[in-house]
């Protein structure tokens, strides 16, 4: 017989497998890094946690165009930051505490490794359970699922040249802000931080391999979005890192202590960059190395991702995946999506349900902020749709005239031969929140004109640029 009914390794959307359904079950969880995973400690809330105190920094400066003349004095980035990690910290803290001592759950706080048929050894790597730092534990389980998310790629030039470095999981953590950063990225994470350090005084380069920033945007949205960023940061677009060393503190000191030793950065065009801080931002790759999958016949696709079926079951009997190490998208409501499901499966075995990967919406909050849904243009034409067009003006709507918004878009994307949505792209304040009306109607195959029509809009709402946008699908 089994240790035990179910092993999770991973503790951010794993964690919520724990359902009722296990309240008479025998549970391990097993984390070999900090107890709640990515989007909690180093993720999606300490992220929008900084970006909010840029927004504030950003609607102190702009102040003026309303008549309401203020000056940024000062910002204190340890007070900033300690307000973020003081509310997260014990969050995850007490969430592992839960699960080390909780009735029916036993926590391994180390790194998991498949050594058999249903079987995990855990290298015990952190104190706070019930083993040594060091001790390796077998365990077997009748059911196992992978959780294990996914973690930053460093690009070689960078990581074989021993300069150091800071990724997302890292500098949020900054002892002290620095003078100039260079994000080397033109996704998602370096679109965020690029706004955060840069409204809050630093000196930020970007430098993207490609000629727009968000490349899997809808490419009219991301060309709007990427012109947006040239008037707030330097981006050096179509450019690459072609060597970094590292430089030695001038008379003025250098570095994010300000005494320290800073990088330069060679670049395939351009003057070469020297910065205090470099931070990477060039894509996540899912964990599924080093934890013995071969031995146990779970296959993985080239780019690493476990390879599930429609219900979350990896190619080895009692073995499932969810998240980032299998999703074809990382983002948080997938993996916990993809969680309710296979929670559900792992005691349903006679009435599976399937992860729905169809408008999976996403938002970047940056400054504007992005929202998006569905098909791009080029997608939908590309799939021969009988495509039809709508961009509306956030400044052509009574709350954009209220804001003196002059670059805020929706973008709606239909099929003219049935009235349905295909895609939304929003860039401007609240993206990430007006466009859930579209999520919606999308979600339930609501008609454009329909969602527009046959329901009141709060005027004069923000809203209302949605409203007119599908008016004019
Ligand atoms: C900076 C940043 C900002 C983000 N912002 C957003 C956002 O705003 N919205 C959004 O939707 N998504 C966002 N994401 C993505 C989101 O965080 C992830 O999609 C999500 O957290 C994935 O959850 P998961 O459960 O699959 O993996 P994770 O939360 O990463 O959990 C995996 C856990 O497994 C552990 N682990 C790995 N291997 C082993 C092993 N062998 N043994 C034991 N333990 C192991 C890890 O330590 C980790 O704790 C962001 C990501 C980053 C990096
Ligand atoms: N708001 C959110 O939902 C949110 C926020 C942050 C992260 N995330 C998730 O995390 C994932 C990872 O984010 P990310 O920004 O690291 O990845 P990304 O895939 O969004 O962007 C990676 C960028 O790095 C560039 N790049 C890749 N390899 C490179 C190399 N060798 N040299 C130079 N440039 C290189 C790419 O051209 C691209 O611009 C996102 O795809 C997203 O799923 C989501």
């Amino acid at each position: 017989m089994a240790d035990y009914d179910l092993i999770i390794i991973g503790t951010g959307s794993g964690n919520s497998l724990v359902t009722e359904d296990f309240a008479d079950k025998k549970v391990a969880v097993v984390e070999r890094g900090t107890f709640g995973g990515t989007c909690l400690n180093v993720g999606c809330i300490p992220t929008k946690m900084f970006v909010y105190a840029a927004e504030v920094a950003t609607t102190i400066r702009d102040a003026s165009r309303f008549g309401v003349d203020a000056t940024l004095d000062r910002v204190r980035w340890p007070d900033i930051r300690d307000r973020v990690f003081g509310r997260i910290d014990p969050i995850s803290e007490g969430g592992r505490d839960y699960r080390v001592n909780g009735p029916n759950t036993e926590a391994y706080l180390g790194h998991a490794t498949f050594v058999g048929e249903r079987e995990v050894e855990v290298e015990i790597t952190s104190p706070g359970g019930k083993h040594a730092v060091g001790e390796k534990v077998r365990i077997t389980g009748e059911q196992i699922v992978i959780a294990t998310g996914s973690r930053a790629t460093i690009p070689d030039v960078i990581e074989s040249s021993g300069v150091p470095f800071e990724t997302s999981d890292t500098v949020m953590r900054l002892a002290e802000l620095p003078r100039s950063m260079a994000i080397v990225g033109g996704g998602v994470i370096g679109a965020e931080f690029a706004h955060v350090f840069s409204a809050l005084g630093v000196q930020v380069t970007q430098v993207q391999r490609g000629d727009r920033l968000l490349h899997r945007l809808d490419a009219e949205v991301g060309t709007l979005f990427t012109q947006q960023a040239q008037q707030q940061w330097d981006l050096r677009l179509n450019t690459q890192i072609t060597g970094a060393t590292v430089t030695q503190p001038g008379a003025d000191g250098g570095g994010a202590d300000g005494g320290g030793a800073g990088v330069r950065l060679e670049l395939t065009q351009g003057d070469p960059l020297e910065v205090d801080v470099v931070l990477v931002a060039t894509g996540r790759r899912p964990n599924s190395d080093g934890m013995g999958l071969e031995v146990v016949g779970v296959q993985t696709h080239s780019d690493g991702r476990v390879v599930v079926d429609d219900h979350g079951r990896a190619t080895a009997d009692g073995v499932w995946a969810l998240g980032d190490v299998s999703a074809p998208v990382q983002l948080k409501h997938l993996a916990n999506h993809e969680a309710r499901v296979v929670a559900h499966n792992l005691v349903h075995p006679e009435d599976l349900q399937s992860f729905v990967h169809t408008n999976v919406p996403a938002a970047v909050f940056s400054h504007p902020q992005v929202a998006t849904v569905g098909l791009t243009e080029e997608e939908a034409r590309a799939g021969g749709h009988d495509v039809t067009v709508k961009m509306q003006r956030y400044g052509d709507t009574a709350y954009g005239w209220a804001m003196e918004d002059t670059t805020g878009v929706v973008k709606l994307i239909g099929d003219a031969s049935t009235g349905l949505i295909l895609g939304a792209h929003f860039m401007g304040p609240h993206a990430s929140t007006l466009i859930q009306t579209v999520i919606h109607a999308m979600s339930f195959a609501q008609p454009a004109q329909q969602v527009a029509k046959e329901q009141f809009w709060i005027h004069p709402a923000l809203a209302e640029v949605v409203e007119n946008a599908l008016l004019g699908l």
